[in-house]
């Protein structure tokens, strides 16, 4: 209740909307969420409360507080999830899960996403890279929402009488890329063909309900994303069925936990087995924690390396030495993927930079202090991470680009771009693996140039992406 949160510094805004309105347009600007936590940290200090999207909410920002939040000590937290992304993800996502049962799936999911683990794929990872920037060799590259497929691209300029086809980058390369490697990993699925194109076309739709208007109506994102979740999960029931019965029998995440935790399993107790619901749950949390965010990455890091030539530079550098080594295979090695110090920083830089989860949400789970703040069990609490990664103490001008400021290590939590504590994103082998063979390929063959470089705003979504996903023409160099 609002009374409660008295004590706390801070406006609630308005009767029924809140500062919500402030909150939603501050959100699109170049500066994002920052600039509405900046003006709020400028009046009221570190700890601040507001009420926004319909919840009393205590943002808050600074080491100490992400030291607190996020190793979640004595389970003073709780993930918090939007009505509709619990809604979409299911009972028993790992992300709606505390205590053991989140422990015990941590496990689970693991091995897959282990630096071992990933050797399994590595080699598909970098056949796919090549195969996919082949497609775009010589041509112009536009981006444009919602077109699913090259032929429909085709078919668009064709009637627009215009010569050369234009793709998007963002939306299609990258998409097409980061979850057709995820497919593979956890199913098998062949990067082409009708099964891919369902899974697709289903995973955006679910992706863009997943922080949506909570209205489950005809109609509505959400309504579409619930109907789209079910039939992925038809598709993965078909899957999970073909294994069972020995139809088909694979070598991919699926089917290790099929083996593992199917009826007949022989090992562990039936307690210790998933259901099917709990490993369909659970692969879906993979694909939707997995995908926008690693697609986000990739379009500001060309961004990024765009506007700073220097740095695009010694990037290539790097990678042009690696091919020398080499006899005119463009293939690469698992050795020498793990070899690659300046691209391991000009990555973390534009986490940095770009802070593609602005902020984690969290639940208090018992009453707490922060910050000689009084915090409650049962209120949201929002970390401010934007406001962490941009702290001139620790990153000295921190609107420059500089992947140098990773040449040391740097103090605990002060950088964030993967989380810290035991919710830090299992994904991040994975998530840097396919940057930097996708980053090899593409600055080792091509340049590109932005086609709107006037617009920084960025979309109002959990992930911070550009509005503008940073059209660009692409050229064989
Ligand atoms: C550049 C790409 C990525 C970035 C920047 C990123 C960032 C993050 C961050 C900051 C968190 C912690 C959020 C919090 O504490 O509230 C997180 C959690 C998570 N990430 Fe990632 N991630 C990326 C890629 C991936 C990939 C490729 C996967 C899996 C295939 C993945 C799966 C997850 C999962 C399942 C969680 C939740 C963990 C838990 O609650 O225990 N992420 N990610």
């Amino acid at each position: 209740s609002p009374k409660e949160m008295e004590a706390i510094p801070g406006t609630l805004g308005w009767p029924i909307i809140g500062e919500s309105l402030s909150f939603i347009s501050e959100f699109s600007s170049p500066a994002g969420i920052y600039s509405f936590i900046n003006k709020r940290q400028q009046l009221y200090g570190k700890v601040f409360k507001s009420y926004v999207l319909g919840r009393y909410t205590v943002f808050m920002t600074g080491r100490e507080a992400s030291k607190i939040l996020l190793t979640g000590k004595d389970g003073i937290v709780s993930l918090n999830l939007f009505y509709t992304g619990q809604q979409v993800l299911g009972p028993t996502s790992l992300l709606q899960q505390t205590g053991e049962a989140h422990k015990r799936l941590r496990r689970l999911i693991a091995e897959p996403l282990s630096v071992d683990g990933l050797k399994k794929y590595f080699q598909f990872i970098n056949s796919l890279a090549i195969e996919t920037l082949d497609q775009w060799s010589g041509r112009n590259i536009l981006v444009l929402e919602e077109t699913s497929t090259v032929e429909s691209f085709d078919h668009f300029f064709l009637e627009f009488g215009l010569k050369e086809a234009f793709l998007s980058l963002s939306d299609y390369v990258f998409l097409q890329f980061t979850l057709k490697v995820i497919g593979n990993m956890i199913m098998s699925l062949e990067p082409t063909g009708e099964e891919q194109e369902k899974f697709r076309t289903n995973f955006k739709i679910i992706s863009s309900s997943f922080a949506s208007l909570p209205f489950k109506v005809p109609g509505t994102a959400f309504y579409r994303g619930i109907q789209a979740r079910d039939r992925m999960y038809a598709m993965l029931d078909s899957i999970i069925d073909q294994r069972r019965s020995g139809e088909t029998i694979k070598q991919d995440f699926l089917q290790s936990l099929v083996k593992k935790h199917g009826k007949d399993a022989p090992e562990g107790d039936d307690d210790d087995k998933l259901t099917d619901k709990q490993l369909k749950d659970n692969i879906l949390t993979l694909l939707v924690a997995g995908h926008d965010t690693t697609t986000a990455a990739l379009t500001w890091l060309l961004k990024f390396l765009q506007e700073n030539p220097a740095v695009l530079e010694r990037l290539r550098e790097e990678h042009r030495e690696i091919q020398a080594q080499k006899q005119g295979t463009l293939d690469l090695t698992w050795s020498e993927v793990n070899n690659m110090p300046y691209t391991a920083k000009v990555i973390s830089e534009t986490l940095r930079m770009a802070t593609i989860l602005p902020w984690f949400s969290r639940k208090a789970a018992q009453d707490f202090e922060i910050e000689g703040c009084k915090i409650k069990k049962g209120w949201s609490l929002n970390l401010d991470v934007v406001s962490i990664h941009r702290d001139p103490k620790i990153f000295p001008n921190p609107e420059k680009f500089d992947p140098s400021r990773f040449d040391d290590p740097l103090k605990p939590f002060s950088f964030l771009g993967f989380g810290s504590g035991p919710r830090m994103c299992p994904g991040i082998n994975l998530a840097k693996l396919e940057i930097s063979v996708f980053l090899h390929h593409l600055v080792c063959r091509y340049k590109w140039t932005p086609l709107d470089d006037t617009d920084d705003s960025v979309q109002p979504t959990l992930v911070r992406m550009l509005k503008n996903k940073y059209p660009v023409m692409v050229e064989t160099l």
